[in-house]
């Protein structure tokens, strides 16, 4: 899968990749600055608002409706309304890397990402090129007991194995994946695929969700490839971490 999914190639067309604030980061906690300031993440999701659920290629996306502002994030490091556009994963081969931030070094088998858009542009496309354009919510996954929260996701995933399949996917409250603490680590990056535009403000959650080995299973049963091509597994389909460049990263709690 390593010709797949090849980071070091996105220089090549996407300068930005070494860029000032790239995605993800390792994050050490004994050098995040704790800060008072910051509230407390406000998530407000409606259900019916969860439309679609596509292999794109490089991962799969649960879609939703966001022509209202009916699914917001509010609060934390930001200012305004965020709406939730889409989440998705990102894992490994195997259960020793798969996440894209990193704490301490150490990898986690999975990584959600709930991706937001800022509601002071019309459009998720006119947001994502700007400096306040993205928040993306980040939500570690790790090997322990099977989380039911995440079977309705998974189960949908035997029909889009190929890339560009989709299934339809409603009546789904992302909240329902979130771990009890919304405790966060917050700093200011990029998408961690191409485009790479340094367009996020990234909330990483503190607090991982767990997944089981046979749940992990099943995201590696996607495939990179469409229908009839020469197969290739979904697996390994995170960016490492990237230099920090002098960026602060400030903690929600002490
Ligand atoms: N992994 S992540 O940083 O959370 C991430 C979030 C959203 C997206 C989706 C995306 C965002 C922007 C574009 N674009 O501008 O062409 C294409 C795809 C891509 C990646
Ligand atoms: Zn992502």
């Amino acid at each position: 899968h390593r010709w797949f999914f090849r980071p070091d190639k996105w220089i090549e067309s996407y300068p930005v990749a070494d860029g000032p604030r790239q995605s993800p980061i390792n994050i050490v906690p004994k050098e995040t600055q704790y800060d008072s300031s910051l509230k407390a993440l406000k998530l407000r999701y409606n259900p019916s608002d969860a439309n679609g659920l596509l292999n794109n290629g490089h991962s799969f996306q649960v879609d939703f409706v966001d022509d209202t502002d009916s699914s917001t994030l509010t609060g934390g490091p930001i200012t305004g309304t965020y709406r939730l556009r889409q989440f998705h994963f990102h894992w490994g081969a195997s259960d020793d890397r798969g996440s894209e931030h990193t704490v301490n070094g150490i990898n986690f088998p999975c990584e959600l990402h709930l991706v937001h858009w800022n509601t002071k542009y019309p459009s998720f496309g006119e947001a994502v090129d700007k400096p306040d354009g993205l928040a993306v919510v980040g939500v570690f996954l790790k090997i322990g007991a099977a989380n039911p929260r995440l079977q309705k996701v998974l189960d949908a995933l035997d029909v889009v194995t190929t890339k560009g399949k989709q299934t339809s996917f409603s009546n789904f409250d992302p909240k329902t994946i979130l771990p009890g603490s919304l405790d966060y680590w917050t700093y200011e990056g990029s998408l961690t695929t191409p485009p790479l535009l340094e367009s996020v403000t990234w909330i990483v959650l503190k607090e991982p969700i767990s997944v089981s080995p046979a749940q992990m299973a099943l995201f590696r049963k996607l495939l990179f490839t469409k229908e009839g091509e020469a197969e290739c597994c979904m697996v390994n389909n995170y960016r490492p971490p990237q230099p920090i460049k002098g960026r602060q990263v400030r903690a929600s709690f002490k």
